[in-house]
């Protein structure tokens, strides 16, 4: 018989997208997307990072201070970098599952892309302008946004 007590594709896709959080080098949000067809294939996957050739130890990762000197201006958001990396595939119609609510920026990239769901864990920046503009741009746009359910499942990785 075969067992019953496997993961489920919002468990599983979620999980792949906190793994791919892990690879940020953030200190204090790390953030990972991953992108999946109707038919549940894996189209992409992409995490909050340096743009490529910019030296993560010459980059600047500070939260406040001149603006020039904080991460902010540098970093490459984790969904623009799934949709980047997924070059070569059609996104019409794909879920997104985010380790983090999209902000503003990125439901752009997501709305142009043709991404219909965002499926997202933490939504601790609810309130913020960037939040608020994002739903409404997604309630426009008719792109679904589902709330992830935590199973409560523990995954256990020996690295
Ligand atoms: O849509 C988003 C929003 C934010 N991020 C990244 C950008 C930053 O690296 C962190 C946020 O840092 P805080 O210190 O929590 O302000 O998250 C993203 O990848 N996607
Ligand atoms: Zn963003």
């Amino acid at each position: 018989m075969k067992r019953t007590d496997y993961i489920n594709w919002d468990e599983y896709f979620m999980g792949i997208a906190l793994l791919t959080a892990m690879r940020s080098k953030d200190p204090s949000s790390q953030v990972g997307a991953c992108i999946v067809s109707p038919e549940n294939k894996i189209l992409s996957l992409g995490y909050n990072g340096m743009p490529i050739g910019c030296d993560d130890d010459a980059m600047p990762w500070e939260r406040e201070g001149e603006p020039l000197n904080t991460k902010y201006m540098y970093v490459c958001h984790a969904e623009l970098n799934a949709i980047l990396n997924s070059a070569h595939n059609n996104l019409k119609g794909a879920r997104v599952y985010v380790t983090l609510f999209p902000c503003n920026e990125c439901t752009k990239a997501i709305i142009q892309s043709g991404i219909a769901e965002v499926v997202y864990y933490s939504d601790k920046y609810h309130d913020t302008d960037s939040s608020v503009a994002a739903r409404f741009m997604f309630q426009k746009a008719g792109v679904r946004l589902t709330p992830y359910q935590p199973s409560g499942r523990k995954a256990e990785l020996e690295l």
